[in-house]
């Protein structure tokens, strides 16, 4: 498993996953047009995920919701909405993913996402050095548009495809390591590598630094979480942001 983080305390015995019965269950259901009927939950996680145009991010989705591979043929339009619950430590965690567009005309839309999420990752394909390059602005936005509470976690898709390889994991560490990220990793919708292991890294953390006050957010609020609702915002910072050290 490809993946460094500098803020602390990061295991990778993460990627079997705990949740396989409700998984199973709620496979059939993608979110975008639908509402997730489990209401009652323990933590409740915002999660927005960018990066350039056809890096994989909607497949990255729903790999992470289905475990399925899907060869998309269409280009998101706007901001598409999933939810996924997971079991972690015996708390029932409920992910609610934003995958936004990638191309530039959706930009104006697509920001206006970024102000309540709680956590976000930003995607690019090893097999493309621009998008990687694009990395940095991607950190750019959310930092601006985003809650300063926010955690970042840096993910390179297509790791299948190694033989066109255009990036170092060194190098994404690196630049994880300059600006603040949690974690990077490398993933592949397609072969279902790291996907799971990117979200719970993720909710971990969020878990960690201001689960409780998200929980009782989540708890306070008057409607049930449905495909539809709009995000909720996100709590106050209790905790610093990550430091940048080698661990
Ligand atoms: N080889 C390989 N191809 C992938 C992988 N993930 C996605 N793809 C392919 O990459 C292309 C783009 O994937 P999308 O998920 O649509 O990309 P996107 O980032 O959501 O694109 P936008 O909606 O324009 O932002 C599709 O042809 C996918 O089949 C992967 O892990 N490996």
């Amino acid at each position: 498993m490809q993946w460094c983080r500098w803020a602390g305390g990061w295991r990778s015995h993460l990627q079997r996953r705990r949740w396989s019965r409700r998984r199973a269950v709620k496979a059939a259901v993608f979110v975008s047009m639908q509402s997730d009927s489990e209401d009652s939950f323990d933590f409740l996680f915002k999660i927005i995920l960018v990066g350039d145009s056809d890096v994989g991010k909607t497949c990255l989705v729903q790999s992470f919701k289905s475990g399925v591979f899907m060869e998309k043929q269409q280009n998101t339009i706007g901001v598409d909405f999933t939810v996924q619950t997971m079991d972690i430590d015996g708390k029932k965690v409920k992910m609610q993913v934003w995958d936004t567009a990638g191309q530039e005309r959706f930009r104006t839309i697509t920001q206006s996402y970024y102000r309540s999420a709680h956590g976000a990752v930003v995607a690019y394909d090893i097999s493309r050095r621009g998008t990687f390059e694009s990395v940095p602005h991607w950190i750019r936005e959310v930092q601006q548009y985003g809650a300063a509470s926010v955690v970042l976690v840096l993910v390179g898709n297509k790791s299948d495809l190694h033989l066109q390889r255009q990036v170092l994991f060194e190098d994404a560490c690196t630049l994880a390591e300059h600006n603040g990220v949690l974690a990077a990793l490398e993933t592949s919708a397609m072969e279902a590598q790291n996907v799971e292991a990117a979200f719970v890294l993720m909710a971990r953390e969020l878990m960690a630094r201001n689960g409780p006050s998200v929980a009782e957010e989540a708890s306070q609020s008057p409607a049930p979480l449905r495909g539809s609702t709009r995000p909720l915002h996100a709590s106050a910072p209790t905790h610093k942001k990550c430091g940048c050290r080698a661990s």
